[in-house]
């Protein structure tokens, strides 16, 4: 199992990582050439197999085993009212997953996953980042860490979600720190707020980002100034995924801004990730963008939980069938393109 025994430790892996097996890809591309179709013809399927294909390092990948994992945890910046439901909500959601009945669990179910919920010191709200740092750098390094446990050896793709009442406010934050552009930019409606509550969440990111930038020298310090415990739970696990070589799908705006300090890092840290979707959140269009990633889907969803990735499984099991399935022009004995 990864582990990061200290900052100096996150910050080795994430400027030596492991790349896709090339001799995989190369021959899932030879296969690819080889079904009866023509060539190119099913589109990001044929990426999503030559894809999974490297990073499984297989010639035929297969998903058998996909688990998801809910991130929980609770934001000093809840208090300043920039989501339209209270905090309380978030203990509350956790234990309707516990008990199978919100979306994910659905989702989850629906698409064959794993799922594991982890809640993150509920009863201990992050600081507020507009005035001070959400983590110390050891709570920081234990949310990586519980982060990086659930991205098992036995793991084919892995997605991770999460539950926290007020976290597109630091998503924002982190989203504006990586890449620039100021609050505004990145502030979206979140759960529903209205014009009031965004007018204080863009006050919220605009103090945060003018009391932290010029402390964060480092992804960790960005991820503990400006993160959360979720947040730097799911950056944690998906580092841990590229190291074990494991494909990840990627959720919503919080999902892809907890890895933004790592991108802004190293630019190659997406490529084992695929974006399962592109949120109605403000600024997840803008973040996929920056992370160079294509969404495969778009459904409107502004929900999180991991919900648009687990919608995206089943597309990527459409992918590695036809892949693993289909016919050769051989076998079929179906004449070849001039
Ligand atoms: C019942 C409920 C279930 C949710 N599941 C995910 N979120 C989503 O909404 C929150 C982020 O939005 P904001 O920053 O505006 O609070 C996160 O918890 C996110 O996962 C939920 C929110 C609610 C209310
Ligand atoms: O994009 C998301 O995942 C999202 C958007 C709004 C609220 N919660 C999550």
């Amino acid at each position: 199992m990864i582990a990061f025994a200290d900052r100096a430790a996150f910050l080795a892996a994430l400027e030596d990582l492991p790349e896709p097996c090339s001799a995989s890809t190369m021959a899932a591309r030879a296969r690819q050439g080889e079904l009866t179709k023509p060539a190119g013809s099913l589109g990001r399927l044929e990426e999503i197999a030559t894809f999974m294909a490297g990073w499984q390092q297989v010639r035929t990948p297969r998903l058998d085993r996909v688990r998801g994992a809910v991130f929980a945890a609770n934001h000093g910046v809840a208090a300043r009212g920039v989501s339209a439901f209270p905090a309380e909500v978030t203990a509350q959601m956790v234990a309707n997953f516990m008990a199978g009945g919100a979306a994910i669990n659905v989702l989850a179910r629906s698409c064959g996953a794993e799922l594991a919920i982890v809640p993150l010191d509920l009863d201990q709200p992050t600081g507020d980042i507009a005035r001070e740092p959400a983590l110390t750098e050891v709570e920081c390094l234990a949310a990586l860490n519980a982060g990086a446990a659930v991205a098992t050896a036995d793991t084919q793709l892995l997605f991770v979600g999460e539950m926290g009442i007020g976290n597109t406010t630091p998503a924002a934050a982190l989203s504006a720190a990586a890449f620039g552009g100021d609050a505004a930019q990145w502030c979206g409606r979140g759960t529903g707020i209205d014009n009031a509550a965004l007018s204080r969440k863009i006050e919220a990111v605009d103090q945060a980002l003018a009391l932290h930038q010029g402390h964060c020298a480092d992804a960790l310090e960005t991820l503990r100034r400006l993160g959360g415990r979720e947040i730097a739970a799911m950056a944690g696990a998906i580092l841990a995924a590229r190291l074990q070589r494991m494909p990840v799908l990627l959720d919503g705006f919080i999902a892809c801004a907890a890895i933004a300090p790592l991108v802004a890092r190293n630019p190659q840290f997406t490529s084992h990730c695929l974006a399962a979707h592109c949120s109605a959140e403000t600024g997840h269009a803008q973040l996929l963008e920056h992370l160079k990633l294509e969404p495969l889907l778009h459904l409107g969803l502004r929900l999180g939980e991991g919900s648009g990735a687990a919608l995206a499984v089943p597309l990527i099991r459409a992918a590695l069938a036809t892949h693993g399935e289909m016919a050769t022009f051989d076998q079929a004995a179906v004449a070849k393109s001039r």
